[in-house]
C-alpha cells in the first residue's frame, strides 16, 4: 500500500500530467466546510485575454469526473473565444454537488471570493446547475462575474443567444448539405431541454420543424411539451429516431462509439459542450458515416458573444449580429473541411489555433 507521500506524488504526477496534456495554464481547487463548496477552477490558455467560462454545478461521483470536467470544458472556452474573434482566454468552473439539493446564497458568494482571488484572471458566467440569481450572488462578492439580469447592468441568461447561434449552425449544416436552410418539415431530436434547449425548440418549431425532446427532468419535458407541441421520447431512445438532426444540449460525450452506431442523422448540430467523447476517434467515425458535424464549440458561441458585449457595453443587438455570423463561419469551416481533408472539428480547431499563435508572435515581438 501506498503511504501519504507516495500518494500525494502520483495524485501530483497524474494531475501535472493532464495539465500538460492539454496545456492547461492552471488549476484551483476551492474548499470551504463552513458551507460545503468543493469547486475546481481551470483555466486553459490566457494569450487573447482573461480566462471566461461558466460554473456548472453537476452531482460528479468523484473528483476525477469533476476534473476531467473542468479540463474539458475549459480547453473548449479557448477555442470558442478564438474562433469567434473574442480577445477572451479559456476557463472554466465545476463545483461538485446536488444543485437541488446543495446550492445556497452563502456557497454561491464564497465561490465569488475565491474567484475574486484570482484578480480577473478568470470571469464567469451560467451553466448547467447555475442561474441568474446565482451570478448576482457571486456578483455580491467579486466583479469578474457575467450573465447577471439587466436591472444590474447585465444582459441576463446568455441561454438566447447560445440557442440562437445553434440554431444559425443547423441551418448553414442543412444548406450544406441539402442545398436550403429551411427546417421546415424537418425532423429534429433535442437532447436536454434546459436553458438553451428550450430556446431552440422555440425557434425550431417556429420554423416548423418536428422537434423531438428527452430530458431526465420530467418537470422540463411536460412544460416544452406542452409550450410548444413537441414530441416527447425516452432518454435512452433518442439515439435510435429516424431524424434529420440531431441536437446534444444536455451533457457532453453523448456522441461516441456506442451512439454512433444507432444513430441515424444526417447532420448533429447542438449546444452541449465537448459532444464528441474522443475528438478524433468520434471526429473521424461520423466523417465515414456521412454524418455532418457542426463544431460545438463554433456553434454554440452565441452565449460567449452575449457576455462579451456585457463587458464591452456594446448591446444586445450587436450581439445578436456578431451571433448570426455563425451561420457564415459554418459553411467557411465546412469548406475548410472539405478542402483540406479534415474533419470539422479539425478545421475548425486550426484556425482557432491559428489565431491564438498569431496573436502570442504579435504580443512576443512588440
Ligand atoms: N447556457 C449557455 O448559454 C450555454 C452556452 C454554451 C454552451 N452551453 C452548453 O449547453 C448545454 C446546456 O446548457 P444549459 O444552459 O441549457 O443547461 P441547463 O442545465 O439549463 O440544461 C441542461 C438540461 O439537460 C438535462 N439533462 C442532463 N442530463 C441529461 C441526459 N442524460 N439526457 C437528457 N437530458 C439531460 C437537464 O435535466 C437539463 O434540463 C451544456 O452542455 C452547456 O455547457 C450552454
Amino acid at each position: 500500500m501506498l503511504n501519504v507521500k507516495e500518494v500525494n506524488s502520483v495524485q501530483e504526477h497524474t494531475i501535472f500530467n493532464l495539465m500538460s496534456e492539454n496545456s492547461h495554464k492552471n488549476i484551483v481547487y476551492c474548499l470551504d466546510a463552513e458551507t460545503g463548496l468543493k469547486a475546481i477552477i481551470a483555466i486553459h490558455d490566457t494569450t487573447l485575454g482573461p480566462a471566461i467560462g461558466g460554473t456548472r454545478m453537476w452531482n460528479y461521483h468523484n473528483e476525477n469526473e469533476a476534473l476531467d470536467d473542468v479540463l474539458r470544458l475549459s480547453r473548449s472556452m479557448t477555442y470558442k473565444a478564438a474562433i469567434t474573434g473574442l480577445n477572451f482566454g479559456g476557463g472554466n468552473a465545476v463545483i461538485i454537488g446536488d444543485s437541488n439539493r446543495e446550492k445556497s446564497e452563502v456557497l454561491m458568494r464564497r465561490f465569488g471570493r475565491f474567484i475574486n482571488n484570482l484578480n480577473g484572471q478568470f470571469i464567469t458566467a451560467q451553466d448547467v446547475g447555475t442561474n441568474t440569481k446565482d451570478m448576482e450572488f457571486i456578483r455580491m462578492e467579486t466583479p469578474h462575474v457575467v450573465g447577471v439580469s439587466e436591472a444590474m447592468g447585465g444582459h441576463g441568461h446568455p441561454a438566447p443567444f447560445s440557442a440562437y447561434g445553434v440554431y444559425m449552425g443547423m441551418k448553414a449544416s442543412a444548406k450544406e448539405l441539402w442545398g436550403s436552410d429551411s427546417l421546415s418539415g424537418r425532423s429534429v431530436a433535442v437532447q436536454g431541454i434546459g436553458n438553451v434547449g428550450e430556446h431552440l425548440v422555440k425557434l425550431l418549431r417556429e420554423e416548423d420543424a418536428r422537434v423531438y425532446i428527452s430530458d431526465i427532468s420530467e418537470d422540463r419535458l411536460t412544460h416544452v411539451a406542452r409550450k410548444y407541441d413537441a414530441i416527447i421520447v425516452p432518454s435512452n431512445q433518442i439515439y435510435d429516431l429516424d431524424v434529420d438532426i440531431f441536437s446534444p444540449c444536455a451533457l457532453g460525450g453523448t456522441v461516441n462509439r456506442d451512439t454512433l452506431q444507432r444513430l441515424k442523422c444526417s447532420i448533429i448540430a447542438g449546444s452541449a459542450n465537448n459532444q464528441l467523447a474522443d475528438e478524433e476517434l468520434d471526429g473521424q467515425l461520423l466523417m465515414d458515416k456521412g454524418i455532418l458535424y457542426a463544431p460545438d464549440f463554433l456553434i454554440n458561441a452565441g452565449g460567449l458573444i452575449s457576455v462579451y458585449s456585457e463587458i464591452t457595453g456594446t448591446g444586445k443587438k450587436r450581439a445578436m449580429q456578431l451571433t448570426e455570423n455563425i451561420y457564415q463561419v459554418t459553411l467557411e469551416i465546412f469548406r475548410k473541411s472539405k478542402r483540406e481533408m479534415l474533419t470539422a472539428n479539425q478545421a475548425a480547431l486550426k484556425i482557432a489555433e491559428k489565431r491564438i499563435s498569431d496573436i502570442k508572435r504579435m504580443k512576443a515581438n512588440s
